[in-house]
This record gives structure tokens, C-alpha cells and sequence, in this order.
């Protein structure tokens, strides 16, 4: 036993840690966080696929490595940097939206709450949020199909240029008038910004997302496409079946009710926040103190 500690006591001593400065936390700190947001990115995009693609030639290259198959191995050697750059061509739009969600992402704020509470300007209206729940489940009922896109912190002008102006205020009643069938507008998009209606028969990009249903037609892939180049929210009418569905981050709820599609504009609303950050209320009630002490 004692033979034991001492060979342990040895090897210990013999076991040199390598001495961590603030700055080598920092770091490990970084290189965690961007590994797990391209994690994040691979898992819910075409990208997951991509990478089982990518662990099978890794694999084949390990065995071809293995057992020394050499032609094997030039080939690859010599078409490595096409590979990558056809990767990075063909995953462009996904790697767009990283960097777009990276850039969105409120880091500094998320370290130090002192903003939590900071007075955001509201997107929309309460009134423009019963409007759209309102003319959806109105056009449903009829079976009118609709799609309409609500822009958020991205700006959607491509988008908006492939429609027709309309630059209203926003009301179900419009809404209703633009997708009745046979009408000028009723074909493509409607745009919303704000409380208005900017533009109709808008085109939008489809998706080419794969595990979408096969039942799906062109209207709900047009919603889901702009959500996959966007932060906008869409709200899909089935022609077909009534069902209102809402399109995010490339991902589509079917068969919304009422309440929960309310739910999600009430979230994208991004309402004016009361103050609630104690830290700020603290700060706040000591400059009023100070103002008061100066008077
Ligand atoms: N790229 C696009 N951008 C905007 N709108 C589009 C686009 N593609 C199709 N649409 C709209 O979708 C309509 C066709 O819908 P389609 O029946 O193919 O879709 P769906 O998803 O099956 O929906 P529904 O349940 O309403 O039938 C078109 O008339 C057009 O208004």
C-alpha cells in the first residue's frame, strides 16, 4: 500500500499542469461557445446531412489510408480544395443565416442584464395583432388561402420589389380583399412592416427542405423558404384545409389555433418592456437621488 502512494506520489510529481491565466479561460470559453452554435447551425440545417456524408468519406479515407491504397489517396489529395470550395458554395444560404443569427444574437446583454429591461420599440400594434389573427381564421373558415410575411430585424426589400406597392394600414378587411380568388392581388405575398401592408404578389423563394411534407404545396414551401433567408414570421392559410400555420427560422407549425397563432405575433411583436431590470432600477433610483441632491 505504501509502495502504492509512493509510485502515485511519483507520478504525480512527475505530472506538470500547465499554469491558466484569465485570458486561457477566455479563451476556452470562445472556442465552447462557437463550437456549440455550429452545432446548433448543423443540427437544424441541410447541413446535419452534409455531415454524415462528410464521416463516411472521412472514413472511407481512413481506410484507404489503412491500407495504403495510394491512388486513392492522391485522387483525394488533389480534390480536397475543390471540395471545400464547392461546400462553401453550396452551403452559402446556410451559412449566411449563421452569421445572420450570430450577429442577432444579444451576447453582451445575455453576460450583463443591465439592459434586460431596456424600452424596445414594438413592431406592431395589439390592433394589427387581431387584425391579422382575425382575417387569418375569417379566410380559413372560406377556405381562401393567404400567405403573409411579417418582416422583422431583416430587411425584405428583394422581396418586396417583386410585388405590387400597396403602403396601407393594415386591416382584416384589406387582407380578406387581397386573397379573394380571382382578384389582381390575391396571387404571390403579402409584405407587412409595421402596421402597414407594404406590398402584395410578392414572390418568394421555396424551400428545398426535404422533410417537409410531400402534401405541402407551393404556398406553405414559399413560407418556409423566406423564413430559412429571414427572421420574419409567416403566417400560411391553407386553401385546401383552413389550417393556419406559422413559418419561423425555417421551421413550420401546422394547424394553429387562435390563441397560440396570437401567441407567436405577440412574440415577434417585441412589445415595449416595462422596466424590470432591478439593476437598472437601482441605477435609475440613484441618479434620480443624485438629481434631486444637485437641485
Ligand atoms: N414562390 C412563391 N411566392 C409567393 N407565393 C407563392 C409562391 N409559390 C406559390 N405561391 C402561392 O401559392 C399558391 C399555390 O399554392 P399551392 O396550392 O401550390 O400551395 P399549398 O402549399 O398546397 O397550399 P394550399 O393548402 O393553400 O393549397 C399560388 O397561387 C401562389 O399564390
Amino acid at each position: 500500500m505504501q509502495d502504492l502512494a509512493v509510485t502515485l506520489s511519483g507520478y504525480l510529481s512527475k505530472l506538470s499542469l500547465p499554469s491558466l491565466g484569465v485570458t486561457d479561460i477566455l479563451e476556452i470559453a470562445l472556442i465552447s461557445f462557437f463550437i456549440y452554435q455550429f452545432m446548433v447551425w448543423i443540427k437544424f440545417t441541410r447541413a446535419y446531412t452534409l455531415l454524415k456524408g462528410i464521416l463516411i468519406v472521412l472514413l472511407f479515407i481512413l481506410v484507404a489510408y489503412i491500407l495504403k491504397m495510394n491512388t486513392i489517396l492522391w485522387i483525394i489529395k488533389n480534390l480536397s480544395t475543390i471540395l471545400l470550395t464547392s461546400v462553401v458554395v453550396i452551403f452559402q444560404p446556410e451559412l449566411r443565416k449563421m452569421l445572420e443569427q450570430l450577429g442577432q444574437k444579444k451576447i453582451v446583454a445575455s453576460i450583463f442584464p443591465l439592459d434586460s429591461g431596456k424600452e424596445v420599440q414594438e413592431r406592431f400594434t395589439d390592433k394589427t395583432i387581431n387584425e391579422l389573427v382575425k382575417a387569418c381564421f375569417d379566410m380559413g373558415e372560406v377556405r381562401t388561402g393567404a400567405l403573409i410575411v411579417i418582416e422583422q430585424n431583416i430587411r425584405l426589400s428583394e422581396y418586396e420589389r417583386t410585388g405590387i406597392n400597396v403602403d396601407a394600414v393594415l386591416t382584416s378587411q384589406l387582407l380578406i380583399n387581397i386573397f379573394e380568388h380571382n382578384t389582381p392581388l390575391h396571387d404571390g405575398a403579402v409584405l407587412v412592416r409595421g402596421n402597414r401592408i407594404v406590398a402584395a404578389t410578392c414572390y418568394l423563394p421555396l424551400s428545398d427542405n426535404m422533410e417537409l411534407s410531400k402534401q405541402l404545396g407551393t404556398r406553405h414551401r414559399a413560407g418556409v423558404g423566406i423564413s430559412e433567408v429571414s427572421d420574419s414570421l409567416t403566417i400560411i392559410v391553407s386553401e385546401e384545409t383552413g389550417q393556419v400555420s406559422v413559418a419561423q427560422n425555417g421551421e413550420l407549425s401546422r394547424g394553429l389555433t387562435s390563441a397560440e397563432l396570437r401567441s407567436a405575433l405577440i412574440k415577434a411583436q417585441n412589445k415595449k418592456v416595462v422596466n424590470n431590470s432591478k439593476l437598472r432600477h437601482l441605477l435609475k433610483g440613484r441618479m434620480k437621488h443624485e438629481e434631486h441632491k444637485a437641485d
